[in-house]
Formats: C-alpha cells, structure tokens, sequence
C-alpha cells in the first residue's frame, strides 16, 4: 500500500458532520471538501483506482467551478442548487442534451457514490478481524453504485477491489490509531455520514431527480 503518512481520515469523516446546517440543509463546500480528502485516500492505495480518483475529480471540479462562478451563492447548499437549477430550466431530466454537467446530475453521482461508502465503512466496522476487505467492498458496491454502472465499468471496479489491503492494514493506513479505535472512530463518523445521504436521497426524491440522465 502506498504512504499514507500525514493522512488522518478522521478529519475527511468529521468534514462531513459539518455539511448539515440548522436547517438540515447541505452545505456544498463541506461536502466537496469531503470527497477531496477522500479522493486522497483513494490515491494512496495506488494507481489501481486512477480511473475511479479520475472521474470523482471530474465531478468535484464541476462542482467547485459552480461555487466559484457567476452563480456561487446559489450552489451555497444541495437544496438551493436543486430550487435554482430546476426553476431556471438547467437540468437535463430526460436525456442528456443541453445541459450534461448540471450541478444536480453530478451530485447525484457523488451522492449515489457516498452510499456506496456508507455501506462499505459499516462492513468495515461490523467485520471479523480476518475479513476480505476486497469481499467488503465488492458487496458494498453490487448494493450500490454497480447498479448504476455498465458491465465494462463493474468488471474494472472489481477487478480493481482485489487489490485492496486486508482488513487491518486498511484500518490502521486510516491513521485512526490501533484497528480498534479505527472501528469506534467509524461509529462515531457514520451516523454523520448517513445523515447528509438520507436527507439528499429525500430532496432528490421529493424533485424526482433520483433518475437523471
Ligand atoms: C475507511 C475507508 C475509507 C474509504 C475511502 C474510500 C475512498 C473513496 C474515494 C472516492 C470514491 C470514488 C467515488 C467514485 C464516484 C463515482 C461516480 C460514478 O458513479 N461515476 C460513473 C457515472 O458517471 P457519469 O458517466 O454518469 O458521469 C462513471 O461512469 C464512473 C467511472 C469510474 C468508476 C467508478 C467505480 C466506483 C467504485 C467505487 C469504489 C472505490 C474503491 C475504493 C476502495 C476503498
């Protein structure tokens, strides 16, 4: 596995619980922050996962070119760029055409992705010591992001998985102390975690939007 050193994913989980405001709205730049610190721990486990690091980059840039545009304060929280792309007409709902990189398309993907984590980082937490984390994750990814996936993208990804460390080593490259203070850390950090993507999955619910193009 590749360095890590300096890394402390504790800080990328905790950036999470900062996405929600009083309001129960999701903050943009938290959550951007998150997958940026996430995308890193991705990196270090190799190059194995370039094309996975490669497209979530693509989709984070989108998203921090809207937060620092002409329009910014209305990507300020999911809810606002939901209210401000829908009534201005910038979604593709049926077919990608005029606008293919929306704000709320490509939330939806990081947002289906972020399932995906949720599930993986309760397996990671709830397994036996002598699990496979590679069986972990290719679990956690056929309940999720596969069913969003072509075959070609699916047959990558878990080909990709195999290379993943054991389940120890991946606990303690968290740099979260001993493996069993990385799974009460994962505790800690996962009802956050669960939070943001309950209340995206009912917004996008509620706007019929869990379909986008
Ligand atoms: C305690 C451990 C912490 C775990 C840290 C995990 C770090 C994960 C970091 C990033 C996760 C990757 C996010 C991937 C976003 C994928 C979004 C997506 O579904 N994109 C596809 C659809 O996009 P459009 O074409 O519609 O624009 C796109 O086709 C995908 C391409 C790349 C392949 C994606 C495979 C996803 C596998 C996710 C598992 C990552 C493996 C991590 C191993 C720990």
């Amino acid at each position: 596995m590749a360095d890590v050193e300096g890394f402390c994913l504790k800080k990328v989980l905790v950036v999470f619980e900062s996405c929600l405001t009083e309001k129960q709205e999701v903050l943009m730049d938290p959550y951007i922050e998150g997958w940026k610190g996430l995308v890193r721990f991705l990196n270090s486990l190799g190059t194995i996962f370039s094309f996975v690091s490669k497209d979530a980059v693509t989709k984070i840039q989108i998203m921090e070119n809207f937060r620092s545009g002409g329009q910014q304060e209305k990507y300020l929280t999911v809810q606002s760029m939901v209210t401000y792309e829908l009534a201005s007409g910038l979604v593709d709902l049926k077919n990608r055409s005029e606008h293919p990189n929306s704000g709320c398309r490509t939330i939806l993907r990081l947002h289906r992705a972020l399932h995906w984590l949720q599930l993986f980082l309760e397996a990671l937490r709830t397994s036996q010591e002598d699990s496979k984390t590679s069986v972990l994750c290719t679990d956690s990814y056929n309940a999720s992001l596969a069913n969003y996936h072509p075959w070609i993208i699916r047959k990558a990804a878990t080909l990709a998985f195999c290379a993943l460390p054991t389940r120890n080593t991946f606990l303690e490259n968290m740099n979260l102390g001993s493996p069993e203070e990385a799974v009460d850390m994962l505790g800690e950090a996962l009802p956050h975690i669960c939070k943001v993507y309950e209340i995206t999955e009912a917004l996008y619910a509620k706007h019929k939007l869990l379909d986008l193009p």
